[in-house]
């Protein structure tokens, strides 16, 4: 049994009282959260609730202003070197060396995590080939539409094969076949007991995907569990509604309409 102010090296993730403030602004506001392991973990929230901070703190990638954060036992601000080899990351738009060619974006990725360069090459051509960005060849990323730098990007957070996959809304601009085949992929991960993250705005996905979930609202907790302890037996779209309660009046701008004469 841990004490629950204690990281809990059980987890996959474990995050205690985080904190991260940006000026007088508080974006997350005490979080603490256990993911555990093997787990298909959604997390979902308005925009603007804290996800991206969150999840940003609990890889690596900004700095918090308190708390602490643990991959699998490992802390990431005290032992960053070891935690960042056991997570496979899919930032939300963060800069990336976009005027290579994804092949080469993939294989860079694979090399800086200390792959040998034959495994790399191997590793590349299956990731592609998987996503459907075969056919890409020497384009660079930049030039890529939205959905393919999505793609891209999930094949660098997969290349060195992580145990925490931590993805910040990997279907956004995806189509609906590679969306399918990254969702068998993931599923057959955590099978193999891998433990996937993901924030998601999409409800009805993450009711179908994940096993738990966690809702967060204006840098706070709302409510965290499995799915059915969260949706506690309603729709989970409704059960959001509840916890987040924001639907707004004023749908109806009154000089938006199209001009008849
Ligand atoms: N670098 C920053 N400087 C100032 N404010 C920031 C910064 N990064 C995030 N914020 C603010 O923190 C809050 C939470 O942002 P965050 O991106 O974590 O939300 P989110 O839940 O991921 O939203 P979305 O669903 O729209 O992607 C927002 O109000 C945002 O403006």
């Amino acid at each position: 049994m841990h004490n629950t102010t204690d990281l809990n090296p059980q987890a996959a993730l474990s995050m205690r009282n985080l904190v991260r403030v940006f000026g007088d602004f508080v974006a997350c506001r005490d979080i603490s959260l256990d993911i555990p392991r093997g787990s298909f973990y959604g997390i979902v929230g308005p925009n603007g609730a804290g996800k991206t901070t969150m999840l940003s703190m609990a890889t690596g990638m900004l700095q918090p202003t308190a708390g602490q954060v643990s991959v699998l036992g490992v802390n990431v601000w005290q032992d960053s070197e070891k935690a960042k080899a056991l997570l496979g990351v899919l930032p939300d738009g963060v800069f990336t060396f976009d005027r290579l060619s994804g092949p080469d974006l993939v294989t860079y990725t694979g090399l800086l995590h200390g792959l040998p360069a034959n495994l790399v090459r191997e590793r590349t051509a299956d990731l592609l080939n998987a996503l459907g960005l075969e056919d890409a060849g020497d384009k660079l990323v930049l030039d890529y539409s939205a959905g393919m730098r999505k793609k891209i990007l999930l094949a660098c957070a997969l290349v060195h094969s992580p145990s925490v996959l931590v993805l910040d809304e990997p279907f956004e601009s995806v189509d609906p076949i590679s969306a399918a085949t990254i969702k068998e992929m993931l599923h057959s991960f955590c099978q193999k007991g891998g433990t996937v993250i993901l924030s998601s705005h999409v409800m009805d996905t993450v009711q179908k995907i994940c096993t738990h979930v966690a809702v967060i609202d204006h840098g706070v907790v709302k409510a965290a569990g499995t799915l059915s302890e969260v949706a506690q037996g309603q729709d989970l779209d409704t059960r959001f509604e509840e916890l987040v309660g924001r639907h707004r009046e004023g749908g109806d701008i009154a000089w938006l309409a199209p001009s008849l004469d």
